[in-house]
């Protein structure tokens, strides 16, 4: 008989209930529980996605709990901590998260947690940072989402640019899931053609300029959405069940992850977003594209911003 496998989720609020939804939706967890301070809202979140599951496509065990059940979890889930206010930064987000990360990996790894983590919390790469340095674990099963969202952003919007399903769209934003994050337009391609071919051979349609508008409205999304409802959180939920997949199935997937650099992109020491293999190991191996000189100089520079929030956080936020 298969093992079972469970995701412990910590933070049950928006992207953590949305989560949970998606993950039933999609009955890629055999057991998923819900850790929250506000126990009142896991206990209803727990209580509202059993009475789905007569309509779910398998059984998915769900149920409230403590930071014991992190024990035998294979992957934990934190999207626990505070969401950017309008105006906000996700980086102006990093103390008070960095706090609560404190608390929250000290009771996971309390419990003998020895799987992987998924970090979603923002500042992502700082937070999943963090993570590593508090849990003590090898940096290839401590996990960010970095900018798995941002790539699917960006693939939905040259999808609707080009007029062809988003799944047919293959291209990277790679970096700090944040304001420095970058294009990979240099191998950004559909059905395998390159965009600037497709452009080029299309002018009376496409324009190169376009892309520049487009990137924008990408890395400003968050923005956007945030002003009009509070938050986001459907497209980061999906984004954390395809992550999960790739894990607990073994996929070997290729994603856009905050993973830990060790010499790649010419970085050190630093999590990022990047395309990375991604299977039950955790990270497998990252991905190094050829970049051009361009990204080279965008990429260096967001590594540079992430680097100059992480290094106050690693002094004022004790490890031990
Ligand atoms: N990585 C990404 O692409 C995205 C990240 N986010 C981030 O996800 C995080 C969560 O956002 P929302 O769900 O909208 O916020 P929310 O405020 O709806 O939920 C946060 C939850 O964390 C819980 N919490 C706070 N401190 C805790 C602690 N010490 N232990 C356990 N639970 C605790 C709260 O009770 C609350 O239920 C934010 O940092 C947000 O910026 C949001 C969207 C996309
Ligand atoms: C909030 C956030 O990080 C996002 O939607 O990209």
């Amino acid at each position: 008989m298969e093992r079972v496998n469970r995701v412990a989720l910590i933070g049950t609020g928006f992207v953590g209930s949305s989560y949970a939804f998606a993950l039933l939706n999609q009955g890629v967890a055999d057991e998923l529980v819900m850790i929250d301070l506000n126990k009142d809202k896991s206990e209803g979140d727990a209580m509202d996605l059993n009475h789905g599951l007569a309509f779910a496509p398998n059984y998915t065990k769900i149920w409230y709990g403590d930071y014991m059940y992190c024990k035998d979890a294979d992957i934990v889930v934190i999207t626990a901590g505070a969401n950017q206010k309008p105006g906000e930064t996700r980086l102006d987000l990093v103390e008070k998260n960095a706090t609560i990360f404190k608390s929250i990996v000290d009771q996971v790894m309390g419990a003998g947690f020895n799987g992987i983590f998924v970090v979603a919390t923002n500042p992502v790469d700082v937070l999943t940072h963090m993570t590593w340095k508090f849990s003590g674990l090898p940096s290839h099963r401590v996990i960010g989402s970095g900018t798995i969202l941002d790539t699917a952003r960006l693939r939905y919007s040259l999808g609707e640019y080009f007029e062809v399903d988003a799944r047919n769209v293959h291209g990277y934003i790679m970096g700090e899931h944040g304001d420095s994050e970058l294009p990979v337009w240099s191998q950004a391609n559909i059905g395998g053609r390159s965009i600037h071919e497709v452009i080029r051979d299309n002018p009376e349609k496409y324009k190169e300029e376009d892309l520049e508008d487009l990137f924008i409205g990408v890395r400003d999304a968050a923005y956007h959405i945030i002003e009009r409802k509070g938050a986001t959180y459907y497209g980061i939920a999906m984004g954390l069940v395809r992550l999960t997949k790739a894990i607990l199935h073994n996929e070997n997937s290729i994603l856009t992850v905050s993973a830990y650099l060790n010499g790649e992109y010419g970085q050190d020491d630093i999590y990022i977003g990047v395309p990375a293999v991604v299977n039950r190991s955790g990270v497998r191996e990252v991905l190094e594209l050829t970049l051009n000189e361009k990204e080279k100089e965008q990429f260096t520079h967001s590594a540079n911003v992430l680097k100059e929030t992480l290094a106050p956080v690693l002094q004022k936020t004790p490890v031990e």
